[in-house]
């Protein structure tokens, strides 16, 4: 026996030497008044249990009698209130349950390092006036968007943002999927007075990924009341979702008008600036202390933009490929990027510049030629076929040259001598297969 119940033992008994005093008889003591137990002492408040509210009706009259005597036995000043086993054990749960209470925020998801666009700004705005005073002007908060374009990251933003301004907050995060799994659980576990304690005493509540609830129908009714109950309460609901509320098939009707009853904001792709405003944030945060050029940024935001989780994981690719390549470079070109994406990312033929002498070079190539043969006064019949070709391809490739400057370009020769060379290869073209072959064989190579 502790100290504790020592001091009770001694109260019950001095208690019992003046029951005629106080009109009980013994019989009533013995049943009712033994069984009373201290369970609990917080500063001068000392909690008292019976175990029957039968009990606890016969013995609540005499229960100022009770604290006097323990008083003046322990020399103090102590309150005693009177509960049954069964209250008392709820409201340990319910203190446990906020005991135990975990925000689930991620603290690296703040407003610091969210980059903010034009694609993200309302969203942003309307998250951070959330944060500064919750529950007064925009609850419920629906965030909407496709995936990857920041909306968890702003969830954990508000929470964080709240808890640093006043940590008294209670702030959770949860994601639908995780808060019918917890309901579920507390069916089954018989905990669900715990349940509902937890989620009505909540100052800010996150809810990730509204979509997933929308068929879920015991889910949504408890869903439904825990949010009439927080938002008459004046506290603070923020919803994000892959759609819009008037889109989310599926939901109840009552659910979605409750949704939209606030303020609905979206976030768009990143448009390109704050894509690479986006990749110098990351590699600020990662402390990434080597030198990348301007063209890589561009490269990246131009061609990996789908949205945010697509652009860090091609920075983290072109980060791990600089780990492993094991080459020392003064900065992270272009070049090394081509090459740390080269699966992934196949690189746009580049258009040959259309020239007389690049077209003359690829004729001549193709006929094992050199182009001095073919601007020569050869008559060689393969060089004569060459060099045909050559000057029909300059005429049909090259916009608005004359045929007086083709004739200029393939060694002075007669605008007429061009005419004619062009229309006997066009003759060719339309009967013989292979000739047409050939010069689509050249053209592929050209352009
Ligand atoms: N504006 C931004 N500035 C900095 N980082 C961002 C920004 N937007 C998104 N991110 C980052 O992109 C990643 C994906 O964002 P997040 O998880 O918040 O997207 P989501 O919209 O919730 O996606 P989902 O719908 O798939 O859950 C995270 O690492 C997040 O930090």
């Amino acid at each position: 026996m502790n100290n504790l119940d020592i001091d009770w033992q001694k109260t019950l008994n001095l208690f019992k030497n003046r029951l005629d005093e106080f009109g009980i008889d013994k019989i009533t003591f013995d049943s009712f008044f033994t069984t009373l137990q201290i369970r609990d002492i917080v500063a001068s408040d000392v909690t008292v249990t019976i175990d029957t509210q039968w009990s606890l009706d016969v013995v609540l009259p005499y229960i100022d009698r009770l604290e006097e005597i323990y008083n003046t036995l322990t020399s103090g000043h102590y309150h005693l209130s009177l509960v049954t086993e069964g209250d008392y054990n709820k409201s340990v749960l319910q203190k446990n349950s906020l005991l135990n209470f975990e925000d689930n925020l991620n603290p690296d998801l703040t407003f610091e390092n969210f980059v903010v666009g034009n694609s993200n700004r309302i969203a942003q705005n309307a998250s951070l006036a959330v944060a500064m005073k919750p529950g007064i002007s925009y609850s419920p908060l629906f965030i909407h968007s496709n995936s990857g374009l920041g909306k968890t990251h702003l969830l954990n933003a508000i929470g964080n943002y709240a808890k640093h301004r006043d940590p008294a907050t209670k702030v959770l995060f949860t994601t639908s999927e995780n808060f019918v799994n917890e309901y579920i659980q507390s069916l089954s576990n018989h905990t669900i007075d715990e349940f509902n304690y937890k989620y009505r005493h909540i100052d800010i509540l996150l809810i990730d990924d509204i979509q997933f609830m929308a068929t879920k129908e015991s889910s949504s009714e408890i869903f439904f009341n825990i949010f009439n109950s927080l938002i008459s309460n004046k506290k603070q609901i923020v919803i994000t979702s892959d759609k819009p509320p008037r889109d989310l098939r599926g939901m109840e009707s009552r659910l979605v008008s409750r949704f939209s009853s606030g303020l609905t904001v979206s976030i768009d792709t990143p448009e390109f600036e704050t894509s690479k405003a986006i990749l110098r944030k990351k590699i600020e945060v990662e402390n990434v202390d080597y030198p990348i050029s301007e063209d890589v940024f561009d490269f990246i935001a131009t061609h990996f933009n789908t949205d945010v989780r697509e652009l860090e994981g091609s920075l983290k690719r072109l980060l791990f490929y600089k780990l492993i390549c094991g080459k020392k470079l003064d900065c992270i070109d272009l070049n090394f990027a081509l090459e740390a994406f080269s699966d992934t990312y196949t690189q746009p033929a580049q258009k040959k510049e259309l020239t007389v002498s690049n077209i003359k070079k690829c004729v001549a190539d193709y006929y094992n030629l050199t182009v001095t043969q073919i601007n020569s006064k050869s008559r060689t019949s393969s060089i004569i076929v060459a060099r045909h070709i050559a000057m029909y391809l300059v005429r049909d490739l090259i916009d608005d040259i004359s045929f007086i400057q083709i004739g200029h370009e393939f060694g002075g020769r007669d605008h007429s001598t061009v005419m004619k060379a062009c229309s006997k290869v066009q003759k060719k073209l339309e009967k013989d297969m292979n000739y047409r072959q050939a010069i689509d064989d050249i053209k592929k190579k050209l352009v």
